[in-house]
């Protein structure tokens, strides 16, 4: 049952709970814009951008987000997105916008294939497959349990954290830094559970976790959008988690090679989500990630693994951050 150029991107409207927290009318930017994406032809989309980070090359997850409203615009309503294998084989230029071309790869009875290349100057920066499935249900069912951490009420904002850092004694570059990161504005809201950790002041096990979610409404109802912003969050740093057993190394230049992304359940991606990343593996330049999005309800929403390349550079000794 394939269709055409379907709209994901409609937030719900209903006055319900999250309704509370923001006012209707302060969507997620992430709804709103970045991951929606402009028809240009059947199965070809145009896709812009919002925040990009210091690196000056897109963000993957803007990238696979944007990729999966693509793919999902042409499956029908009754089909969920189960998984989604990429490779990031060229740096997004921030520059210019992204097309995404479908190839609309099979439709099965229950499972349906759609093959997506983000395209810029000509050249695929992506290239995806997602694949979709009627809701089936079976007796099987287990989940490995949800870590227990402190509730996001009661942990700091990303923001309230690089401010105390401010009252430190810094180096003026180091405070320049920091200022930066505070007026970058991120479309996700993130609430480390261990803030040194989180930062690499101190040196621990490959593994992390935060709670995050959307900056904004979204609402409850659109399972396929929830999807795409999840696969906007959880590309956010995963990667990192590769170098927390190495403070003495930082990083000269880190980017993700692949993502891989398996959907459980439904979720609200504007609601508090825990991310528990952790990495088993680091060698030949390169480290793996995996990451699992926990429901604060302890169901285990979504998982993904990533590799990437990491090169490193000695961190001076005198280095106050
Ligand atoms: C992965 C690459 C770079 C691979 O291309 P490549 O031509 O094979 O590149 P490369 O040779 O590895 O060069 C990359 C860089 O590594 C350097 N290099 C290469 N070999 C060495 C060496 N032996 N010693 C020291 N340095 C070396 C090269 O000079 C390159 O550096 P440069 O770019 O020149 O500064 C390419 O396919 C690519 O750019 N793909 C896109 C990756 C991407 O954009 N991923 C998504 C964004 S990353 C992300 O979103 C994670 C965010 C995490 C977060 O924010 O938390």
């Amino acid at each position: 049952a394939a269709t055409s150029g379907k709209s994901i991107t409609s937030a719900d409207d209903s006055s319900e709970s999250s309704g509370a927290r923001y006012p209707q009318d302060l969507r997620s930017v992430l709804v709103t814009s970045v991951l929606n994406l402009e028809q240009l032809d059947i199965d070809l989309y145009r896709g812009t951008h919002h925040w990009v980070p210091s690196t000056q090359r897109l963000f993957g997850g803007q990238i696979i987000g944007q990729a999966l409203v693509a793919a999902a615009k042409s499956v029908s309503d009754d089909l969920y997105a189960h998984s989604l294998h990429c490779y990031f084989v060229r740096a997004g230029d921030p520059k210019v916008p992204v097309l995404y071309q479908v190839d609309r790869t099979r439709d099965g009875r229950s499972f349906t294939v759609r093959s997506v290349k983000a395209i810029q100057h000509g050249q695929p920066i992506l290239i995806c497959q997602a694949s979709f499935q009627l809701l089936q249900p079976s007796p099987l069912q287990h989940q490995f349990p949800m870590p227990v951490v402190p509730q996001p009420e009661d942990l700091p904002t990303v923001e309230e954290i690089i401010q105390r850092y401010l009252r430190y004694d810094l180096t003026e570059s180091a405070k320049q830094g920091l200022n930066k990161l505070l007026a970058t504005e991120v479309p996700i809201e993130v609430k480390p559970v261990s803030p040194a950790q989180f930062y690499r002041h101190v040196s621990g096990q490959p593994r992390r976790l935060f709670w995050a979610r959307a900056r904004g409404h979204i609402g409850e109802g659109n399972m396929k959008l929830h999807c795409c912003v999840a696969a906007y969050v959880s590309d956010f740093a995963l990667l990192g988690t590769v170098l927390l057993p190495y403070p003495k190394y930082k990083a000269r230049f880190t980017a993700s090679l692949d993502h891989a992304m398996w959907f459980h359940s439904t979720f609200r991606s504007d609601e508090w989500m825990l991310y528990e990343c952790d990495s088993p593996w680091a060698g030949s330049s390169r480290g793996l990630a995996q990451g699992r999005l926990w429901r604060r309800d302890g169901v285990l929403a979504a998982s993904c693994s990533q590799e990437g390349v990491l090169r490193v550079k000695p961190v001076p000794e005198n280095s106050k951050l």
